[in-house]
């Protein structure tokens, strides 16, 4: 097998998991905040700074790789790991999101996604089965099955014929992997908005039978109350023996709902996005650094942070570097945010580990300025 998840406990006050995930590459408690590396690097960070802050697995992206510097170059590499000097987990995302949301001019037909590169135009298609050889070669730990991410909003009828065509294409992922034991493949479940939809996409994916699920087509929009909505009524059609992936989530706030409903890997862009445009998330809620108030603040982003950022500049200092445009910046802030959601990750396990996490949850939010 190549993955093998372990329920270690269910907080007695909130029913969320802590977990580990054996991998070949290491094991994952869970709990887990995924870094993004789409294009085979967290940006701006070393892998060295990203074990320094105690990433456990980092995400990287089909799509992308397949269309720079192409999968067949990487494996020639040896493979992503080798590539990207990261010996630690990777998950690779199928590109269903991509192909649908960034490839300009798209043709879905039942055979695959005819599609334009969004960096030069050309011509490209990609099937279940590409998807699959080109996670192969790229030697991920975790491959996602290749499928359609509805859009939001969507009608019945679209999401209900799409669920289905994702079905159908990820029992052709399953077919089409060979080596399941140095590779898991995870299923994708769709449907939505509408329960009954995920109700049915939940049951067909899962009646494939594969060693963890994602629950893709959210954090595409929809508000915030649905997304937790549409969460708390899939995750127990889940099996409880196996990881639950959201993907593409993480505010702090939305983490902490995630976890609650029963969530134990999360990915998104945010913490490493914001931190290049100038926004820092700290336990006081978010910090943009180039506001003038900031101009003789002398005293760390968060006086709570242990990382590496906040041991060593202050704030006037780093918003002297965006002033200033220097790269610095992009990286001590990146460096900071991703640190503060690898640690909010920590201390929702630890809350897990003492059965608190709502009171864990209300004392963030107050502190952040959530209202809960
Ligand atoms: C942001 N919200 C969101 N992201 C999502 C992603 C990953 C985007 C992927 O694209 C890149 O980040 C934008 C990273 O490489 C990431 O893995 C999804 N991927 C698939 N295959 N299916 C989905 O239903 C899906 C839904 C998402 N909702
Ligand atoms: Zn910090």
């Amino acid at each position: 097998m190549a993955i093998r998840y372990e329920l270690i406990k269910t907080c007695k006050q909130s029913g969320a998991r802590l977990g580990r995930l054996h991998t070949p590459h290491g094991v994952i408690e869970t709990p887990i905040f995924m870094p993004v590396g789409t294009q085979a690097t967290v940006k701006a960070m070393t892998p060295e700074e990203l074990k320094d802050m105690n990433a456990q697995i980092i995400l990287s992206n089909t799509y992308h790789l397949y269309l720079r510097p192409g999968h067949k170059l990487i494996e020639k590499a040896g493979g992503l790991h080798k590539f990207m000097n990261w010996d630690r987990p990777i998950l690779t995302d199928s590109g269903g999101f991509q192909v649908f949301s960034l490839g300009p001019l798209r043709k879905i037909r039942e055979e695959g996604v005819e599609f334009r590169s969004h960096l030069d135009g050309s011509k490209h298609f990609i099937s279940p089965e590409i998807a699959v050889e080109i996670q192969n070669s790229l030697g991920s730990d975790i491959m996602m099955a290749f499928d359609e991410c509805a859009p939001y909003p969507a009608d019945y009828d679209y999401v209900k014929n799409s669920l289905e065509r994702t079905t159908r294409w990820a029992k052709r992922c399953k077919d089409a992997h060979k080596n399941t034991d140095q590779q898991a493949l995870f299923g994708i479940i769709q449907g939505g908005m509408y329960k009954d939809l995920r109700k049915q996409s939940a049951e067909e994916i899962i009646g494939l039978d594969f060693p963890g699920y994602s629950v893709g087509g959210l954090s595409v929009g929809e508000p915030k109350d649905i997304m937790y909505d549409v969460l708390e009524y899939t995750t127990p059609l889940m099996p409880k023996d196996k990881p639950r992936y959201l993907m593409g989530v993480g505010s702090p706030d939305d983490l902490i709902e995630g976890v609650i409903r029963g969530i134990d890997m999360f990915d998104c862009v945010l913490p490493s996005r914001i931190g290049r445009n100038g926004t820092a998330m700290t336990s006081r809620g978010k910090v943009v650094i180039k506001n003038a108030s900031h101009t003789e603040s002398f005293e760390p982003l968060d006086t709570e942070c242990g990382c590496y950022t906040c041991k060593n500049y202050s704030k006037a200092y780093l918003r002297h570097l965006f002033k200033a445009n220097e790269i610095l910046g992009l990286r001590l802030l990146t460096n900071h945010n991703l640190h503060f959601l690898l640690n909010l990750m920590e201390e929702v396990r630890q809350a897990i580990r003492e059965d608190r996490l709502l009171d864990y949850r209300k004392d963030f939010f107050e502190k952040y300025g959530y209202n809960l």
